[in-house]
């Protein structure tokens, strides 16, 4: 899939969205890009992680772990292109963290996998529990990265789209200079 069919596919399903955003980084946004909208179709779901498991198809891929909500999707589907197994971290008390029995082994090749990243802040907290269990992060596959190119994770990264959306942060936010009402989506609370 080429970068202009995988933006398409998200203005078709209705996925990019104009307001005033909060993030779960805390940083405020003139746009979101909500996956669901895209990821509420399996077809487009699983085409769409073809896709990505197609760049690590060489990289002997053992895990694939993505951070609740979206990462369970793609981890599930990713998973099922390179035929491994599929598991999920998610926040306990603000920490990311395994739980329902999911291990990973020392030594054992984990890939990443992540919906939106915007500061790369949630794929660091993955990649902090694939290594503090011993795991090997081999890479991290991504949908969109909205960041302009500034996550970077230490190891190889892919997307299958780049956006540079413009963040700010609460004090210089000029949505909120206006008063623009502000909506939280996601599943994080803060
Ligand atoms: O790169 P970051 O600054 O960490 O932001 C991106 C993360 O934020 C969103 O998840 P959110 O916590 O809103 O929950 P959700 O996956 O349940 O929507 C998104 O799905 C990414 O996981
Ligand atoms: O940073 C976020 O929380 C975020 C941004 C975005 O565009 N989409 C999303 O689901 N989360
Ligand atoms: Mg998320």
């Amino acid at each position: 899939m080429t970068e202009s069919e995988v933006k398409s596919l998200l203005v078709e399903t209705g996925a990019i969205l104009e307001g005033h955003f909060l993030l779960t980084s805390g940083l405020h946004s003139p746009m979101y890009v909500e996956k669901f909208q895209v990821l509420q179709h399996p077809r487009h779901t699983a085409a769409l992680c073809a896709a990505l498991a197609e760049r690590f198809v060489n990289d002997a891929v053992q895990v694939v772990i993505g951070p609740v909500t979206g990462g369970i999707l793609l981890a599930h589907e990713v998973g099922k292109s390179l035929n491994t197994r599929a598991i999920f971290a998610e926040r306990e008390n603000g920490v990311m963290t395994l739980r329902r029995g999911f291990t990973i082994e020392p030594g054992e090749r984990v890939l990443v996998v992540e919906d939106i990243v915007t500061t790369g802040g949630s794929v660091q907290e993955v990649i902090d529990v694939v290594k503090c269990a011993g795991g090997i992060v081999v890479g991290v596959g991504i949908l969109v990265d909205r960041s302009g190119g500034k996550a970077d994770f230490g190891v190889r990264s892919e997307a299958l789209l780049h956006l540079d959306i413009q963040t700010y942060s609460p004090e210089t936010c000029p949505l909120c200079a206006s008063n623009t009402p502000i909506t939280k989506r996601g599943s994080r609370k803060i």
